[in-house]
């Protein structure tokens, strides 16, 4: 089997609500929403990682909560996974520090209102499905 790096994306709710990021770059995602996170990095587990990205490109001290079943091919070697998350008390508000330049907090009616990156919709979907489930 070829070598597949996991990207981590974080749900990460706050009040009910969940984190959209807007990214600036590169140029063919740039303007579409995900969900917040980066790649795992050698000998890194898959929370920390997320936890770590969080804080590099929020500012935001987060905690992971439970990896949403399934995961999402992106762009050979990367697959998706996707953990729920949480602020921890007294974290920062997040801040589009890098990667994002818009940063939007979705109540449960309005998850479609973003253009989710194509690759993150059922993604999406699964967070959603267990949101109302
Ligand atoms: N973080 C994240 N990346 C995603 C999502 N959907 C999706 O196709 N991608 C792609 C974009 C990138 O090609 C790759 C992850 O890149 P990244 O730029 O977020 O990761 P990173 O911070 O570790 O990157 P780097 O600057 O170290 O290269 O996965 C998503 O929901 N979240």
């Amino acid at each position: 089997m070829k070598e597949r790096i996991v990207v981590v994306g974080a749900a990460l709710f706050d009040g009910g609500r969940l984190l959209a990021a807007r990214r600036s770059a590169p140029p063919e995602l740039a303007g579409r929403y995900e969900l917040p996170g980066g790649k795992v990095e050698p000998g890194e587990a898959p929370d920390a990682a997320l936890v770590r990205e969080l804080r590099e490109e929020l500012g935001v001290e987060a905690e992971a909560v439970e990896r949403v079943p399934g995961e999402w091919d992106l762009k050979p070697p990367y697959v998706l996974h996707v953990w729920t998350a949480r602020l921890r008390p007294g974290s920062p508000d997040p801040k589009p520090l890098e990667d994002h330049d818009e940063l939007r907090w979705l109540a449960p009616g309005e998850l479609w209102d973003v253009d989710w990156l194509d690759q993150d919709v059922p993604a999406v979907r699964e967070v959603a499905a267990r949101l109302s489930g």
